[in-house]
């Protein structure tokens, strides 16, 4: 007999929005219908949550699977099966990377085709601004981008330039006309060339010395000035730095409509670990001193940082190995997306003891919000996504080069251990990874466009 729910997630520690509950969930159509102590229909199938807790599945606003140019490097498949495996049920992928790069509407279609037919879980897709598209900005925000990027230094790729003052400039006047948000990878060019070309060395002290947490907080503040200027809506991507954080607190206290992100990388390591593991850990920007570390820690905890995203940049293992001894020449960028989830519970949750309802809210339930797919996504609740990520917090769990599901098994992660574990994640109601059988092969990922309404509501949010 048909069951009268597709799924009854039957027992676990449901994260809400402002208490855990023990609760059952049922889904029907890929969506949550009921949400009770004791549901009383049966379902086609029953997950047996009890002793696990129950989260919004991750939105990561900040991925690169390189795909299409580079899928050698990583792609959709192997990407999205790597974020399902640690509990991400939503990633928006960065415009660079990829061959060609995502400046016009012709390369976004192509992209939105690829990631529908080879993606594990939904995604949305960043387009470009960059020197030269000015023109192609309003078809791609007519097209469903979730968001511009641009950079402001050096990409680390020749597809995609670097913005200089004038584009800038000119691409918020226009971005702002199409009530969009810019993302910006921010460190001052001019900055990181002067003293690149007074450095001249090839350790990690001298790559890290070449770019200064100076140098971001000078970018922001010219970024800031400009969307003061302009009107144009900003979300700053990998903030490494509790200082650079207050100057973008202060532009949103004083009625900027601005975001900000960091990464677990940065809050879970510092240079010293760089300088043990090598180029696996290099980054842009680097990895920071112990003490802004902690102060990056504080910021997060005091509410003044948005969202986590994993700003996973894969690379053939070579790229890193070739050249540990020239730090300059590594590859800049961290294979670590499967392990945000698990990283913002071990230290946020069990090592600090914040609550799990705080964690969902820098993983979910913001970046969901300030991008328009709120509340479809990010949050547990009647009408919204079944996307929820199943965490067991009595796992003790040592990450080996065989758990890695990235194309190219390195990680700063390796030997890293996590007391926790996702043992389950499901998207839109259907079973996408267990621990025990892995991630599901068929695809199933939607391309999700934002909802310009949810998306000018989200700009509100409390940190
Ligand atoms: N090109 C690219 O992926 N760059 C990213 N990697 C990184 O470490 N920072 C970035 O912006
Ligand atoms: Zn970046
Ligand atoms: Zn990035």
């Amino acid at each position: 007999m048909a069951g009268k729910y597709d799924l009854v997630i039957k027992g676990g520690n449901v994260v809400l929005l402002d208490e855990v509950r023990n609760l059952d969930i049922a889904v029907k159509n890929g969506m949550i219908v009921e949400l009770a102590e004791q549901i009383s229909g049966d379902g086609e199938n029953v997950l047996d949550a009890s002793g696990q807790y129950v989260l919004p599945g991750m939105i990561d606003a900040h991925v690169h699977f390189n795909e299409p140019g580079r899928e050698d490097w990583e792609g959709f498949r192997h990407g999205s099966g790597l974020l399902a495996a640690g509990g991400c049920t939503t990633y928006f992928d960065m415009p660079l990377n990829n061959i060609p790069s995502t400046v016009d509407v012709a390369a976004l279609l192509d992209k939105a085709n690829r990631g529908g037919s080879e993606s594990r879980v939904d995604f949305a897709l960043w387009g470009a601004l960059v020197p030269g598209n000015e023109e192609e900005l309003e078809g791609l925000a007519n097209h469903g981008v979730i968001g511009f990027k641009a950079f402001l230094s050096p990409t680390g790729t020749p597809e995609f330039e670097a913005v200089d003052d004038l584009t800038l400039y000119r691409g918020m006047k226009r971005i702002a006309g199409l009530n969009r948000i810019l993302a910006l990878h921010s460190e001052s060019a001019p900055i990181i060339h002067c003293l690149e070309a007074e450095k001249k060395g090839t350790t990690v002290r001298d790559y890290c010395e070449t770019r200064p947490v100076l140098a971001e907080m000078e970018a922001v503040s010219r970024a800031l000035l400009m969307a003061r200027e302009t009107g144009c809506s900003l979300h700053f991507v990998h903030i490494s730095s509790a200082r650079t954080v207050r100057l973008i607190q202060e532009a949103k206290a004083a009625g900027l409509d601005v975001t900000l992100e960091t990464c677990p990388h940065y809050l879970l390591f510092n240079i010293e670990d760089f300088e043990r593991l090598g180029s696996v850990a290099k980054c842009a920007p680097p990895l920071r001193e112990e003490a802004e570390r902690l102060q990056l820690w504080e910021a997060l905890v005091s509410g003044q940082i948005d969202m986590i995203t994993s700003d996973h940049s894969p690379c053939p293992t070579s790229m890193k190995t070739a050249h540990e001894h020239d730090m300059f020449q590594a590859w800049g960028g961290i294979t670590g997306g499967q392990f945000s989830l698990e990283a913002m519970i071990d230290q946020g949750h069990v090592e600090r003891r914040l609550p799990l309802t705080q964690i969902a809210r820098w993983t979910a339930i913001h970046p969901a919000k300030r991008f328009g797919l709120y509340p479809r996504k990010g949050v547990l609740s009647v009408g919204s996504d079944a996307d929820l990520a199943l965490v067991s917090l009595n796992q003790d769990h040592l990450i080996t080069e065989q758990d890695l599901l990235s194309r190219y098994r390195h990680s700063p992660y390796i030997g890293r251990r996590f007391r926790c574990r996702v043992t389950a994640t499901i998207q839109r109601g259907t079973i996408v990874y267990t621990l025990r059988d892995g991630v599901m092969e068929q695809p199933r990922g939607q391309w999700l466009q934002p909802c310009e309404a949810a998306q000018a509501e989200g700009r509100t949010i409390k940190a």
